[in-house]
């Protein structure tokens, strides 16, 4: 077992003042602590992004129609959208998987290879102002889809996985998520999402508070039953998925607020997921470093105000990771430079 300390005392061997590659140091022993080596690898690596509508949507709580959500779908396949872009610049391979959306199955239209999986467990989730907004099987349904795409990354071998999302409404899921589960205040909880104005901000505020009183009771009688009451397909989904790819070894980068709502089912479900993570960065939304600190996690980008979610954050850390992996596996120490080290 490589602790903490050991893979520290390693750093400083190397021909460099100790600590003076920075955050580049806690990256690299963050990499060595979850690979459990010196010699960790940052490729080959996979994000997989999956996609749901909201029926959420319906009570003004985003300033975008749901219809973006299928249209995004297919422009992320298509390679247009930024995370396509940042996939195909930091050499990250990239699925989409449609775990619920309102649109159409898009299989025979765009897929040539299997990067578009069509595995919608239903049309969007309930509005989880009137009600549940999913059942435990749908909820359950979901967590397998993601699951499986961690099973599929390891079976092709790849060492390194991120994941994103993309759904018009999830950031009031991912706020009621992070006022259950992190015990973060809502005035915290709840941010302007993809552009809310004041407005919407208000009325997601009330959505919020309202879905959150009606599922906290119910949190120690039914865990999962309160989860999936205000949950979403593809935060279900993410949370299957960074369970299966713990369980299988990965190591994980996160993204933004809303798969660290997933990130925060995970952990709940299957305590010590969040040990193989890597967080990419702080989002601009309030309540991410609450979510991420109730993890355990320190955020590597700290001031990016990055808020798109799409796995962007996480495919940004992916050159540093490269250079946090390098400096581990090829810097000479100080023995084998002949330097005398300064202790
Ligand atoms: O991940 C984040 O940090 C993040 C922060 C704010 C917004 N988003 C994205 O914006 C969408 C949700 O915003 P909204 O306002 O429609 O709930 C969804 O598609 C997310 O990918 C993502
Ligand atoms: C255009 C657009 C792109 C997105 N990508 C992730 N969330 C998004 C939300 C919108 C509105």
């Amino acid at each position: 077992m490589l602790t903490p300390a050991d893979i520290r005392r390693h750093l400083d061997h190397l021909t460099k003042p100790a600590g003076s590659l920075g955050r580049l140091e806690d990256l690299a022993l963050r990499l060595c602590a979850i690979q459990q080596t010196f010699t960790p690898q940052t490729r080959p690596r996979r994000i997989v992004l999956f996609a749901a509508d909201h029926g959420v949507a319906a009570e003004g709580v985003t300033s975008w129609p749901s219809d973006v959500t299928h249209l995004m779908v297919r422009n992320i396949v298509t390679g247009g959208a930024a995370s396509s872009v940042l996939a195909r610049t930091t050499e990250t391979g990239l699925r989409l998987i449609d775990v619920g959306t309102f649109g159409p199955d898009l299989t025979t239209d765009l897929d040539p290879t299997n990067q578009y999986v069509c595995a919608k467990v239903r049309h969007g989730s309930r509005n989880l102002a009137v009600g549940p907004a999913l059942t435990v099987e749908e909820f359950d349904r979901a967590l397998a889809v993601g699951r499986e795409q961690a099973d599929a990354a390891s079976r092709d071998g790849i060492r390194v996985v991120a994941a994103g999302e993309m759904g018009i409404g999830n950031s009031t899921p991912a706020s009621c998520l992070t006022a259950l589960l992190a015990g973060v205040p809502l005035e915290t909880a709840v941010g302007r999402g993809a552009g809310a104005d004041d407005a919407v901000l208000a009325r997601k505020r009330d959505v919020v508070a309202l879905a959150v009183a009606a599922a906290r009771p119910r949190l120690g009688v039914d865990l999962r039953a309160a989860i999936a009451s205000v949950a979403g397909l593809e935060i279900a989904a993410l949370a299957g998925f960074f369970v299966g790819a713990a369980d299988a070894g990965l190591t994980i980068v996160l993204d933004g607020f809303i798969a660290t709502a997933g990130a925060l089912v995970a952990e709940r479900l299957r305590p010590g997921t969040a040990t193989a993570m890597i967080a990419a960065h702080r989002s601009a939304e309030p309540g991410h470093a609450a979510a991420l600190a109730a993890l355990g996690l320190t955020p590597m980008l700290d001031t990016w105000n990055l808020r798109l979610g799409e796995g962007t954050g996480a495919l940004l850390l992916m050159p540093l990771l490269d250079a946090a992996a390098a400096i581990v596996t090829q810097m000479a120490t100080f023995d084998s430079a002949g330097i005398a080290a300064h202790e």
